[in-house]
């Protein structure tokens, strides 16, 4: 059984809709990259996981389930049960994301208890220094703070950790300490990753399965492997294509002349159709259903048709 199953999430802000329909499946201890361009909808599928969304956020409709529990019809006391013990978050900002009134320490006892062992998960995450439970996060740099926040959404050895661009904010040679300690606790703890970036290259090094999004759809899913060097939607084989160039630079992915949709409703075609090299007529106008290429499966009419 899926520990993390998204079904046909739609969720709207105000006249935006972020989300138009995203499918996700996460098994037990398999670590998956969510991959998309900017504003394709890969924080709002991170933070419906927990039902974090903010306040002006809207499920329009589909649903999420946690280990089997439907996180938008839990009541309070069960949505907090879940996000205590079965999942955690990790965001991009490490500093933003701690409380600045609180020493490092006291914030991790509160996590973990009281009488817990706050430099031994300290350690877990490569910070043996003493002095970082007595700090206050203002006087961490970005990645001791980052170290602090996995420390913290690890502490209580979550099923589903939601690490939503962890690194982007940070120094490239601090980048890859971070994801070691990420990937060495979840794999610890048997933590299932759902791990949301730009970075293609990187999240196929990482990762068992890699997850693509465009304008709020997940349009390929499978092994990452398959999906990197056999891609079956054509906005898939952009991104393999254009990733190590990209990546080299540091830049953000391009992959595609044009822009990415901004959707005020549900998609009438293939979101991707004004971009796509091969699109045609019925692109524009026929939502594509998922089919099975190979081992993915994909949302698009002309799937299979792409040789990358
Ligand atoms: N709080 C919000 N209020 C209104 N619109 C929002 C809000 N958050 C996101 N959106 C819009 O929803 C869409 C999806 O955004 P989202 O942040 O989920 O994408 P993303 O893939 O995480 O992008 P990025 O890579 O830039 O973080 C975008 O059109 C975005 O502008
Ligand atoms: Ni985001």
């Amino acid at each position: 059984m899926s520990l993390l199953s998204v079904r046909n999430l739609v969720i709207d802000y105000a006249e935006t809709r972020a989300l138009d329909g995203a499918d996700l499946d996460v098994a037990p201890g398999e670590k998956v990259g969510l991959v998309g361009e900017s504003g394709s909808g890969k924080s709002t599928l991170g933070s419906a996981v927990g039902r974090l969304l903010p306040r002006t956020a809207r499920r329009t409709g589909g649903e999420v389930l946690v280990a089997g529990e439907p996180v938008f019809d839990l009541p309070p006391a069960g949505l907090r049960r879940l996000r205590r013990r079965q999942l955690g978050f990790v965001f991009q900002d490490p500093i933003g994301s701690l409380d600045p009134t609180m020493r490092v320490g006291a914030q991790l006892r509160l996590v973990l208890g009281r009488g817990a062992d706050v430099s031994m998960h300290l350690e877990r995450v490569r910070l043996d220094d003493p002095r970082v439970a007595r700090a206050y996060p203002h006087q961490l740099s970005g990645g001791m703070a980052q170290r602090v926040a996995v420390a913290m959404a690890m502490a209580t050895s979550p099923e589903l950790l939601v690490a939503d661009e962890p690194t982007a904010a940070l120094d490239s040679q601090v980048r890859e300490e971070v994801l070691n300690v990420v990937f060495s606790l979840a794999a610890d703890a048997g933590t299932s990753l759902l791990w949301l970036s730009h970075d293609l290259p990187a999240v196929a090094r990482r990762c068992d399965r890699i997850a693509v999004m465009y304008g709020g759809r997940v349009v390929e899913h499978g092994p990452a492997r398959e999906v990197l060097g056999k891609p079956a939607h054509p906005y898939t084989a952009a991104l393999a294509g254009s990733a190590p160039a990209a990546a080299a630079h540091g830049a953000r992915l391009e992959p595609v002349p044009g822009r990415p949709p901004v959707l005020t409703g549900p998609s009438p075609g293939c979101a991707f159709a004004p971009r796509c090299a091969l699109a045609v007529d019925r692109c524009h106008h026929e939502r594509p259903g998922p089919v099975r290429v190979r081992h993915q499966d994909v949302l698009c009419h002309r799937a299979g048709e792409v040789t990358a």
